[in-house]
């Protein structure tokens, strides 16, 4: 299987070496494709790998009939329609680590620039004007910086503004005291912040909350002659406000890497002397491009391989340690629920999910999401995924019961799966062998031993002499070859069933006839 890749924003060329390396990736790069174009190309391809510029509205997701996986090199994700990917079922990641550093120095670039006026001193030397009285600035030394957003940009930003010898204090709904405190520095509210600082600078995303959170408000809030640095997220601060806050001198200067709508063209805020800039160029360097690069095309190939996501940001993110844990499960987990699917054609109201033994010390989330793609891949087909299965089953009004147990009935581990209908219940329980792989051990309440691959019949029959004959004949002459059967009882001569494993999927008609054989109440084919 080949998997098309189309990179549609300028990628570093050594970050996408894992995926020229893979043997199953074929890589189409073409950048600066209009809306109506990356339409028309979008439903060819498997994955779509990004930066900030491209727009992966919910029209293009939509129309990517194939699309499994949008990855953004970088952090912010505001450019992508995370709700619209999430319900087709898209995987979003990103890469929340690489441009770290990048973006920090980047902001202090920018801050140190903004107090002494270096672009501006530079601009006007090139018009040949040697103005030293013009450019004079403020030290950094001494001056309170406040932070607002103090993620893993914010604090690099921090340790290095005290590098700096600057006070810093920040704001972050995530911040408390005692973390500010051993990071040595102060913490206070948002209004705190804003009123102490000198200086302000924002690393927050652009969220609904976050939009415009420097406003007209926020600024008057501020010291006179304040300063402001934004290489977070056009939308941040409202523009307008800004502007206002310049041209009335409340605000002395500001720095801007970002803006509300990029790329700009003849902007206001640039028209103002106060104002420095540079066109979204805080991850800009070799370095970071090759790290996201890098990042992102690994947790693509992962994806498209089947495999588990280090950074996804429409799936919970599971650590590397848990994901070693549970990721021998996932075969298990999927299979268990696609057994159920096919035991039966009643809607599923509830399903309930039990982890026993070393799954009882698990994170199991990833296996439970699992579970029910498996369950409703039956009726969904193959748009159901580990992103939208809990969303799509919330749709179907399905609900959706997790719980760990210490009930192992003698196994390591046990996963047990069950399924409540106007009908009534449904069980299937299984386990990993070790060495031996999955294993169903549980149909309803009769205990088995089956691998949950290829061609199976389930069949409830009358516990007599002759049953067992009467199937095994019948498929023979039907020319079906049995590779194993299993079968299960709850008393002499009561109900019983019958798991025959055989090497092609049955028809209708050959169904037909074992349910019309003596003592056979009901034969189910599973094709798992
Ligand atoms: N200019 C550029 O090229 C780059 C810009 N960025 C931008 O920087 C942003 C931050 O990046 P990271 O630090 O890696 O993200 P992060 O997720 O580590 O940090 C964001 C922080 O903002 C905080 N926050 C959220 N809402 C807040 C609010 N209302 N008030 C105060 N704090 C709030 C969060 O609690 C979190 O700690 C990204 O979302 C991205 O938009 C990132 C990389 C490069
Ligand atoms: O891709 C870029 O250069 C922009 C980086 C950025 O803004 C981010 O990572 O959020």
């Amino acid at each position: 299987m080949t998997y098309k890749v189309l990179i549609s924003d300028p990628l570093s060329e050594d970050g996408i070496f894992p995926l020229r390396e893979a043997g199953d990736v074929e890589i189409v790069l073409e950048t600066d494709l209009s809306k109506e174009l990356l339409l028309e190309r979008i439903p060819d391809f498997d994955a779509l790998l990004v930066r900030s510029q491209t727009q992966v509205t919910r029209e293009v997701i939509e129309q990517a009939a194939n699309l499994k996986v949008i990855g953004r090199a970088g952090v912010g994700v505001d450019n992508i329609d995370l709700e619209a990917a999430t319900e087709n079922g898209v995987i979003v990641v990103n890469a929340p680590d690489g441009n770290t550093n990048s973006a920090a120095e980047h902001t202090m670039a920018m801050l140190t620039s903004l107090a002494r006026k270096i672009p501006q001193a530079f601009y006007a030397l090139k018009q040949n004007r040697w103005d030293r009285k013009k450019y004079v600035g403020v030290e950094l030394k001494g001056k309170t910086l406040g932070i607002i957003g103090l993620g893993r940009i914010g604090a690099e930003v921090a340790a290095r503004a005290k590098g700096q010898r600057m006070n810093v204090i920040a704001y972050d709904p995530f911040l408390t005291e005692e973390k500010a405190e051993n990071m040595g520095i102060g913490y206070g509210t948002f209004a705190e912040v804003l009123q102490a600082a000198d200086f302000i600078t924002v690393h927050t995303p652009l969220l609904k909350e976050t939009k415009h959170i420097i406003n007209k408000e926020a600024f008057a809030m501020m010291k006179d002659g304040v300063q402001i640095v934004n290489c977070a997220r056009g939308g941040i601060i409202d523009e307008d406000a800004l502007y206002n806050a310049i041209v009335e001198k409340k605000v002395a200067g500001a720095a801007l890497d970002v803006f509300e709508q990029e790329p700009i063209h003849h902007h206001k805020l640039l028209e103002l002397p106060e104002v420095i800039a540079t066109p979204h160029l805080g991850a800009s360097t070799i370095e970071a491009q090759k790290n996201v690069a890098i990042d992102v095309s690994h947790d693509v190939i992962t994806i498209l391989r089947g495999g588990l996501a280090q950074s996804p940001v429409n799936i919970p993110s599971v650590p590397q340690e848990v994901m070693k844990k549970i990721e021998p499960y996932f075969y298990l987990s999927e299979k268990l629920g696609a057994f159920l699917a096919r035991l039966g054609n009643e809607v599923v109201e509830e399903i309930w999910i039990y982890y026993a033994g070393d799954l009882a010390e698990i994170e199991v989330t990833p296996l439970t999401r699992n579970t029910v793609k498996g369950l409703l891949k039956r009726h969904l087909g193959d748009h159901v995924n580990t992103v939208n299965a809990a969303f799509l089953a919330e749709k179907k009004g399905i609900t959706i019961h997790e719980q760990k147990t210490s009930s192992t009935k003698g196994f390591t581990n046990l996963l047990t799966v069950e399924t409540k209908s106007k009908s009534g219940k449904r069980k299937v329980a299984g386990t990993l062998l070790n060495g031996l792989g999955a294993r169903i051990v549980k149909v309803d309440h009769y205990s088995m031993d089956v691998v949950p691959e290829g061609h199976m019949v389930l069949i409830h029959h009358k516990d007599q002499p002759g049953a067992i004959g009467r199937v095994g004949s019948l498929l023979a002459k039907n020319d079906v070859n049995i590779a194993t059967m299993q079968v299960g009882r709850t008393e002499i001569g009561g109900d019983a069933i019958m798991m025959l494993v055989i090497d092609k999927q049955l028809e209708q008609h050959e169904l037909d006839q074992l349910q019309e054989l003596t003592d056979i109440y009901h034969a189910t084919a599973v094709d798992l």
